[in-house]
């Protein structure tokens, strides 16, 4: 069975500047490159899972999705820390033009983007993350039954506290854990790994 790290993209990997689809665009965030290339050491395959509505709203079209994911794999080379697989969500439910205007199954929350890499591996649901910086990146991941983390950049500093201030008694936060960086979060993801390992060599 495979280690799977669902990775949101926009504010999570890369800067959000609303609907990213020119390469001159891409920036990649700070240490992201060195915290992929870490996971990809420890045997986690890493996915992208992506909503993409600027091709339902008429921005761009697919093949520049396409075209930017795989100069964004360019930039990761050096590093080691290349992603296995990008999946993104091209539907909207109310902006869409054509075909694209649908409430289709794969767009952040629902879950269709990552039963589409069940087609590639036998998902280890208990050992996989999924990390983004919206509530909705988080809200997938547990729709889907992996564990989950919030980071602070792009939206999600701001989703971390709208989360709080509405959270009432009784209630808990949707996601398993906050970090402010991509670098920090994977640094707890290996530290409950490594905690792990130690368990079952005691036992
Ligand atoms: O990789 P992500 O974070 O799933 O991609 C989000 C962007 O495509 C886009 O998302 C939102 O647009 P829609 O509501 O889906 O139309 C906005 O937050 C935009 O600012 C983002 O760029
Ligand atoms: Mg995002
Ligand atoms: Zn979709």
């Amino acid at each position: 069975m495979e280690r799977v790290i669902f990775l949101d993209r926009d504010g999570t990997l890369n800067e959000e500047v609303n609907y990213l689809h020119r390469k001159e665009d891409l920036v990649l965030l700070p240490g992201v490159a060195e915290a992929l290339g870490e996971l990809k050491r420890a045997g986690y395959r890493l996915v992208v899972v992506t909503n993409q509505a600027g091709v339902a709203r008429g921005y761009y079209g697919e093949d520049e999705v396409v075209s930017l994911h795989a100069y964004m794999n360019e930039l990761l080379a050096p590093q080691g820390a290349q992603i296995d697989h990008f999946f993104y969500c091209p539907h909207h439910p109310e902006h869409g033009i054509g075909i694209y205007k649908k409430a289709c199954h794969c767009r952040k929350p629902e879950t269709g983007m990552f039963e589409m890499a069940e087609q590639y591996y036998e998902i280890d649901k208990e050992h996989s993350w999924m990390i983004g910086d919206k509530k909705i990146d988080v809200e997938a991941g547990r729709n889907y039954g992996v564990h989950t983390i919030l980071v602070g950049t792009g939206y999600g500093a701001e989703e971390r506290a709208e989360a709080e201030e509405n959270l009432h008694e009784g209630e808990s936060l949707p996601w398993d854990f906050y970090a402010d960086t991509l670098l920090e979060a994977v640094e707890e993801i290996l530290k409950s790994n490594d905690l792990e390992k130690g368990t079952k060599q005691e036992t």
